[in-house]
């Protein structure tokens, strides 16, 4: 039974055939789904390509309109700083979708910094790749919402791509702010103080998460100092159960991450500025990568 993409010449290479994606083993998981790495294997002799599938945790069956849409974004995106979008597997006539992405088998930074402890300028030459991903991502109005370490994909020892789009949302024209509903494991410790208030959303709010993961990068990762562990240290370890009460409270008594020890005056000033309490304080990312490239001449 060959459907009749297969039978035409040609047939399209971002149509992923079921039978012939070979389970390796899990990247990652998530609330609603995990990423996996398959040998994608069509002529069944192991000479076929890697590829990371994202697929949802199919309750129900039934397909989200949220999931569809984020295929939707990462097919759209074109950036040296972005994961490729490879293509689709479809099954149950499309009751059931994955994601198909081009692998990069040295991970994400939170791996990849922990065993690499890289200089000051390449932790910036990294910082400024993230900045012209992100600054594509804005100029289509898309936010992220959930810019850190583990979503930076590393390609090799001079570039780094944003690698998961699983909290991106549309920013319509002439709109400000994406309100959320949904809680779920929100990564607090990389939320701007009004999304911690008021679930509001901006591009303003992935510059301050880009701060935080600048700090991850200058900390090469390290756990001893990662940003959820500071901010415990930072309130006086309140037995352990933070809530987002008390880092509320710490960032509107302008409390802030530490400069880590490697990290030059004017690139803390940086980071600084992306965590100003007022979010139209903030600088953008096309200002961020000039910056960034100042700094590194
Ligand atoms: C359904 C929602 C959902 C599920 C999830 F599992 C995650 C978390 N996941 C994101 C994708 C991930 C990190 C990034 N960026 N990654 C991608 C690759 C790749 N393309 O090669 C890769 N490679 C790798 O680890 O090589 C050794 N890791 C890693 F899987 C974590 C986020 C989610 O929204």
């Amino acid at each position: 039974d060959i459907s009749p993409s297969e039978a035409l010449p040609g047939s399209d290479p971002s149509v992923f055939h079921k039978r012939y994606l070979k389970k390796m083993r899990d990247l990652g998981e998530g609330h609603f789904g995990k990423v996996t790495l398959y040998l994608y294997d069509p002529a069944n002799d192991g000479t076929g390509e890697r590829v990371a599938v994202k697929a949802l945790k199919q309750e129900g069956g039934h397909v989200h309109e949220g999931w569809m849409k984020e295929i939707e974004i990462l097919k759209s995106l074109y950036h040296s700083n972005i994961v490729k979008y490879k293509g689709c597997c479809t099954e149950l006539g499309g009751q059931v979708v994955q994601l198909i992405m081009e692998y990069l088998p040295l991970g994400s930074l939170r791996e990849y910094l922990p065993k690499r402890k890289l200089g000051v300028p390449q932790c910036l030459l990294f910082a400024q790749q993230i900045c012209q991903g992100m600054d594509y991502l804005h100029s289509k109005r898309y936010i992220h919402r959930d810019l850190a370490a583990r979503n930076v994909l590393v390609e090799n020892d001079s570039l780094v791509k944003i690698g998961d789009f699983g909290l991106t949302k549309y920013i319509p024209e002439g709109e400000i702010y994406y309100r959320v509903r949904e809680d779920g494991d929100s990564p607090v410790f990389w939320y701007a103080i009004e999304c911690l208030k008021e679930s509001k959303f901006s591009f303003s709010s992935d510059i301050w998460s880009f701060g935080i993961t600048l700090y991850e990068i200058l900390t090469c990762c390290d756990h001893r100092q990662s940003p959820p562990t500071k901010f415990f240290e930072m309130m006086g370890n309140v037995q352990g159960q933070m809530t987002v009460m008390g880092l509320i409270k710490l960032l509107e008594k302008q409390r802030r991450l530490p400069c880590p020890r490697e990290c030059p005056h004017e690139v803390n000033m940086l980071m600084q500025q992306c965590w100003h309490a007022e979010p139209s304080e903030r600088p953008s990312f096309k200002c961020l990568t000039e910056r960034i490239d100042a700094i590194r001449q």
